[in-house]
Order: structure tokens, then C-alpha cells, then sequence
């Protein structure tokens, strides 16, 4: 396993500082608008090529499972976009950023790899939160996962991007996105007579912001939430600075399965930190059903003590 986490967390940091670049110079030239109508750039592709060159280069043998895809890049329309991944990539010829980006038209198996070049991407565009996601799954279930979260402050440093990574049975780390040394993390201790510090998506389309409120409201004044986008929510909730991410379903769209890419390896963390990870309904994640959470709707993600008391505050009738 070692590793793999070796090569994850280079590939990880190498992504993170070409999206750091992209997004000091963010114009709006740099993002395309997908067939769902969600929003992909410069960034998420260049991410998605590094990352996907670097796992395919040590482990040819293993398929990735990644968001993006080059297909788009390959029409004309859409030329300059591709020459703006390029000035990122300047050794890269067109051929290797596209086939690059390509690695990640993996089907998921017995072990592969899953990756997010960029989760919030809506975050990322707004200049706030993003996170790299990477994780690899072995016979359904996560057994490594990298986040990099360049906007998220490492011990508070503003100039300092936060890298964790969890091997499951082996605990979640932490350290400053480029270098420093690991430290494990550990969820908070707080229970449901405490103060409360809640989690949820900035992007109200996401889940279900209203009903969320409700639930926090049963803890009146104890009740603190916090928004931030991405999977930078299961970062802080492993690191203790927070205790209880909310994601329940948006009912405007009833169809919308959570995909794998979008919680593996904030999951692993964060069970691997000592917290819960469940569905609305309390039943552990199933990633082996293809690249959706077919299985599961909603998700709680608690520091564990809180977990019963959500489950129930939820589906009591
Ligand atoms: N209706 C939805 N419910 C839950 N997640 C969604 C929904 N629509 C998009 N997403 C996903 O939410 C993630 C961002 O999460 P957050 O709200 O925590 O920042 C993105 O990966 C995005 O996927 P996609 O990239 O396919 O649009
Ligand atoms: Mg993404
Ligand atoms: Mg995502
Ligand atoms: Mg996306």
C-alpha cells in the first residue's frame, strides 16, 4: 500500500499547484459548460491528465475511473481551451494531454482507482473551496484515499493548502500541501448535549438546504453551520473542526445518484479519523455498484458519537 500512497500523493500535489496556477489567473475563457450543465476547466482537465499519467506510468495495470473526459476537447470549437490546458502542460504535446485525460475512461473492477480532478468545481470557480479526490477501491470499498485541498488552511497558515490521506486500518494524516511532515488526525469528542458544528454544500441545488436547516434546529442555539464546497467538508470534519456533514437529497432532483468519485476518499478519511459515514437512512456506503451510490441516498458523515442521534432525528416519521 505504501506504495500506491506514495505515487497518490505525488500526483495529488502535482495537480494542486497547476490548479493553484489556473486559478490565480482564472479568466472566463477557462470553463466549459457540460452536457448536465455543470461546469468543467483548464483546471480540471490539466488535473485529471497529471494525475492519470503518473498512476498509469506505476500501475499500468490498474483502471481509472475519472470524471472528465477529452471528448469535447477533440472538437474545434473547443480548441482554445485545449491550447490553454497546454500553456500548464508545456511539454505535452496535444495528443498526450488528450489521450492523458483519456486514462480515466476506466470501468470500475476488482481494484482500480477513482479519481475528482477537481470536486466544487463551482467552488474552484468562485475562488473558494476545492479539493483533488483520488481513492482506490479494492472489491468495493476504499482502501487508500488522497484529498488535496489547496484552499483549505493547514493549522490555520492562509498560505499553506492542506494534503490528507487515509490507508484504511492504518488511520488518516495530515500535512502541508508541499511537504512537511504526516500527523495523524482524529474526529472531535463532542456529543449531542454539546455544541453542534454542522457541515453542508454551498450550492443549494447539492442537497436539501431546508430540510437540513430543520434538522440543525432541533439543537437550537447549539447548533453552528458552516458551508464549504467539495469533499474539503470531510477534511474538517476528520480534523476535529467540525462534527457533522450533512448531504441530503435535493428534492427537485429525485433521480440524482451521489457518484463514487464524489465520496471515496472523504469517506475513508473520515472513517479512518474515527467518524461514521452512512446514507439518510443509516446504511453504510456500497461502492460496488458502478460508478453511482445506486444503493444509498443522502449522506450523514458524523465524528460517530452523533451518528444515532442524526439517524433518528431524520427518520422518525
Ligand atoms: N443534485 C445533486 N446532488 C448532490 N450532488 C450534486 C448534485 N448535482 C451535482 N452534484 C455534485 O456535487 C459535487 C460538489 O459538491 P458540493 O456541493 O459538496 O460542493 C460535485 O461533484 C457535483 O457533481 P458534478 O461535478 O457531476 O456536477
Ligand atoms: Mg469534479
Ligand atoms: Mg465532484
Ligand atoms: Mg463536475
Amino acid at each position: 500500500m505504501k506504495t500506491y500512497l506514495t505515487i497518490a500523493l505525488q500526483a495529488v500535489e502535482q495537480a494542486a499547484k497547476i490548479c493553484q496556477q489556473v486559478q490565480a489567473q482564472l479568466v472566463e475563457e477557462d470553463s466549459l459548460t457540460k452536457k448536465d450543465r455543470s461546469p468543467v476547466t483548464v483546471a480540471d482537465f490539466a488535473s485529471q491528465a497529471i494525475i492519470c499519467k503518473r498512476l498509469k506510468e506505476a500501475f499500468p495495470e490498474i483502471d481509472i475511473v475519472g470524471e472528465e473526459d477529452a471528448q469535447s476537447l477533440r472538437q474545434d470549437e473547443n480548441r482554445e481551451v485545449l491550447n490553454k490546458i497546454g500553456q500548464f502542460l508545456p511539454d505535452w504535446s496535444v495528443d498526450q494531454i488528450l489521450d492523458s485525460i483519456d486514462l480515466g475512461n476506466g470501468e470500475p473492477g476488482a481494484l482500480f482507482w477513482t479519481l475528482d480532478p477537481i470536486d466544487g468545481t463551482k467552488g474552484f470557480l468562485r475562488k473558494d473551496q476545492y479539493a483533488i479526490a483520488l481513492a482506490l477501491l479494492k472489491d468495493g470499498q476504499p482502501v487508500l484515499g488522497v484529498l488535496g485541498c489547496p484552499n483549505l488552511p493547514f493549522n490555520g497558515q492562509a498560505d499553506r493548502g492542506t494534503l490528507m490521506y487515509a490507508i484504511k486500518g492504518e488511520g488518516a494524516f495530515t500535512l502541508p500541501l508541499g511537504g512537511g511532515e504526516a500527523k495523524q488526525v482524529h474526529v472531535s469528542d463532542n456529543d449531542p448535549e454539546d455544541v453542534v458544528r454542522f457541515l453542508e454544500s454551498v450550492e443549494a441545488g447539492h442537497a436539501n438546504h431546508s430540510l437540513q436547516g430543520r434538522l440543525m434546529a432541533h439543537f437550537g442555539d447549539r447548533a453552528k453551520a458552516v458551508r464549504f464546497d467539495s469533499q474539503v467538508k470531510y477534511a474538517v470534519l476528520a480534523r476535529a473542526d467540525a462534527d457533522v456533514y450533512l448531504r441530503l437529497p435535493n428534492s427537485e432532483k429525485p433521480d440524482y445518484r451521489e457518484k463514487i468519485w464524489d465520496h471515496a476518499a472523504g469517506a475513508l478519511i473520515v472513517q479512518e479519523a474515527g467518524g461514521t459515514v452512512t446514507d439518510m437512512f443509516g446504511k453504510p456506503l456500497e461502492f460496488n455498484h458502478g460508478k453511482k451510490l445506486m444503493a444509498n441516498r443522502g449522506l450523514v458523515v458524523t465524528n460517530g458519537k452523533l451518528h444515532q442521534k442524526i439517524i433518528e432525528l431524520l427518520n422518525r416519521g
